[in-house]
């Protein structure tokens, strides 16, 4: 596809735009630093226990997924706050249920991370002490 400079010059703002986002909601909200951080130690955890590559593509998708949903939810929270400032039923309930889809993703992170890391970890913990 050839890309003239004007479109070139769009596209670096929108990913610029992008950034100054994810930038912005790592300033602002306590869970998005959390995922952050937690991502890191699961990164450095993750070389330690020499993880294959197929756990890795189970690894990427647990992080990247839940950071993407944790942003989204931040998103639709602004939203929520601009379009309803004083209370509304129809409020809460998009908030709730925007934080639920975190949650629900976060338990499937858990229950992967158990997978790959537990029988590592188990492994590891007996040659310690066998
Ligand atoms: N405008 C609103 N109308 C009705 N319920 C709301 C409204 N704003 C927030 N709530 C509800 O109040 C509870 C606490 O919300 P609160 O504003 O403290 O946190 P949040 O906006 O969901 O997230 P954060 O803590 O990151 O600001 C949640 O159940 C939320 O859905």
């Amino acid at each position: 596809m050839n890309m003239g400079l004007r479109d070139k010059g769009r596209f670096w703002k929108a990913f610029k735009f992008a950034f100054q986002g994810i930038m912005h909601a790592c300033k602002t909200e306590r869970n998005v630093q959390f995922h952050f951080a937690a991502s890191v130690i699961v990164i450095l955890f993750s070389i330690y226990l020499n993880i294959s590559l197929f756990e890795w593509l189970f690894i990427c998708l647990c992080i990247f997924g839940v950071i993407t949903l944790e942003l989204i939810n931040s998103a639709i929270e602004r939203i929520v706050d601009l379009a309803s400032p004083s209370y509304h039923p129809l409020a809460k309930q998009a908030k709730d249920i925007a934080a639920g889809a975190v949650l629900v993703y976060s338990i499937m992170t858990v229950i992967i991370g158990s997978i790959i890391f537990l029988p590592k970890l188990a492994r590891l913990f007996q040659s310690y002490i066998g």
